[in-house]
């Protein structure tokens, strides 16, 4: 499962920031200095346009888009200090402006410098040339930046900070999880119906819109632990190049933070409200304590994307389709309820051949085929198996399998046992001593 939190820079570091633009008009490079200088001073109209990081709460989209458009003219003779970075699935590094350093850009007959500085270095300047950076400048930024991240194919990941601004801001990385439909070991026809039903909803703008509908998609993915529904939900923004909203319920919320939350989130965008069975307090949250119910955010959520115009997607996950609240399982609460399930013999097949490149047919399936049907076991158990004795000879490949199996049809008598042993004593569970076995004294 991709650990959300881990990935993120500290909230602080970013919200310090904010990008300083000091705007002139261009001055022929021909023009002697000394004449330069005086022209200047008589027509001096530059000005300071400050950019900070957030509206308040929110995330300053003008911000994102200068960083990332940045990007691309820092790589110039004139940038002297640069911030490299390079992760392990990106193809080349990424060169961001460095704290304090300036950068140089021309639209039209106007200069630009930016400069990225932290809060309170900030100066005054005269003011002209206004017009121009904000009504064509800025734009082209944005539509820019727009363009850098669809040839990019950058997908972000956005988390809400719990200790930041009582967690109603978003703060992001790029998501770098490997997840694609056809590494995804689940049902053929179920990936199927997912991989269609999103590639059909992306194409309907038209006729949602004339069918007076929002364009939202909604996805109920269910399973035991471990059997992808994470890896699912990066293949959908993968796929769909998507960012993913990971919406952490934990927290009190009330309806008016949510509503701020929600709204700062971008069209094009999966929001995600993982393991709601774990929040099964939250189907009775209103009567408690004033705050939202799942089928309260999801009106929410319902009133708010009417208006928006673009798509979104919604998806929640389970672990306990059975604990969920009746109302967010009536027919057109969600579209689409996708049942994660454990390892099947198709979907041992596709792990072996992503982690072993055994393709076609294999001696191991047929004995695997024996073993799969006696104990469940989840993708994640076969894989970290299988990532085990990746690079290992057929043999240790398979006696690794046999202990493997072995060990878990072990746990599972194991826990039949205890099942049994189990007597329910009014609201408690008790491990009745009189028909505990030998084997689990200890
Ligand atoms: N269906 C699958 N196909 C391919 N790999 C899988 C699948 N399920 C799990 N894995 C592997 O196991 C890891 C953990 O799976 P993942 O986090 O997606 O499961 P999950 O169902 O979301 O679990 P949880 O309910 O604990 O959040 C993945 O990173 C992947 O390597």
């Amino acid at each position: 499962m991709f650990s959300l939190k881990e990935l993120l820079p500290s909230l602080k570091t970013l919200l310090s920031a904010a990008f300083v633009m000091l705007v002139s008009p261009v001055v022929q490079e021909l023009i002697p200095p000394v004449i330069r200088d005086y022209l200047f001073a008589i027509f001096r109209r530059r000005f300071t346009l400050i950019i900070k990081e957030k509206c308040g709460l929110d995330r300053n989209e003008i911000f994102e888009a200068a960083t990332t458009y940045l990007r691309t003219k820092v790589t110039s003779d004139s940038t002297k200090c640069l911030e490299a970075s390079k992760t392990i699935r990106q193809k080349k590094p990424t060169f961001d402006v460095a704290m304090g350093q300036e950068v140089l850009d021309r639209f039209g007959n106007i200069e630009l410098k930016w400069k990225l500085m932290e809060k309170g270095d900030q100066s005054d300047h005269v003011k002209k040339d206004r017009q121009i950076v904000r009504e064509s400048y800025l734009p082209e930024i944005i539509r820019r930046c727009e363009t850098i991240e669809k040839e990019e194919e950058m997908v972000k990941l956005y988390s809400r900070e719990p200790d930041c601004l009582n967690g109603l801001a978003w703060s992001s990385v790029n998501l770098e999880h490997p997840a694609t439909f056809e590494k995804l070991a689940m049902e053929p026809e179920m990936k199927k119906m997912v991989k269609d039903d999103l590639d059909r909803f992306v194409r309907r703008k038209e006729l949602y819109k004339k069918v007076g509908k929002a364009w939202k998609r909604g996805y109920l993915i269910y399973g035991p632990p471990g059997t992808g529904k994470s890896s699912l939900i990066a293949a959908m923004a993968n796929h769909l190049k998507f960012n993913i909203y990971d919406m952490n319920l934990s927290g009190r919320l009330s309806d008016l933070q949510l509503r701020k939350i929600l709204l700062s989130t971008s069209n094009r965008s999966i929001l995600v409200i993982e393991d709601i069975d774990r929040g099964a307090d939250l189907n009775d949250r209103k009567r408690r304590d004033e705050l939202f119910t799942l089928s309260g955010l999801l009106n929410i959520i319902d009133g708010l994307w009417s208006s928006c115009g673009d798509e979104r997607i919604i998806v929640f996950t389970t672990n306990h389709k059975d604990r969920l609240d009746p109302a967010l399982l009536r027919p057109g609460r969600m579209d689409l309820h996708v049942h994660m399930s454990y390892c099947t013999m198709d979907g041992f097949k596709l792990l072996a051949s992503n982690y072993l490149n055994i393709n076609g047919d294999h001696q191991l399936y047929r004995q695997i085929e024996g073993l799969l049907a006696n104990v469940e076991v989840t993708p994640a158990e076969i894989a970290e198996e299988l990532l085990k004795t990746c690079g290992s000879s057929d043999e240790v490949v398979r006696a690794g399998f046999v202990k493997f199996f072995e060990q878990k049809k072990l746990e599972k008598a194991k826990a039949a046992d205890i099942n049994r042993c189990r007597v329910k004593k009014g609201n408690t569970c008790h491990i009745d001593e009189s028909v505990k076995t030998e084997k689990f004294k200890e």
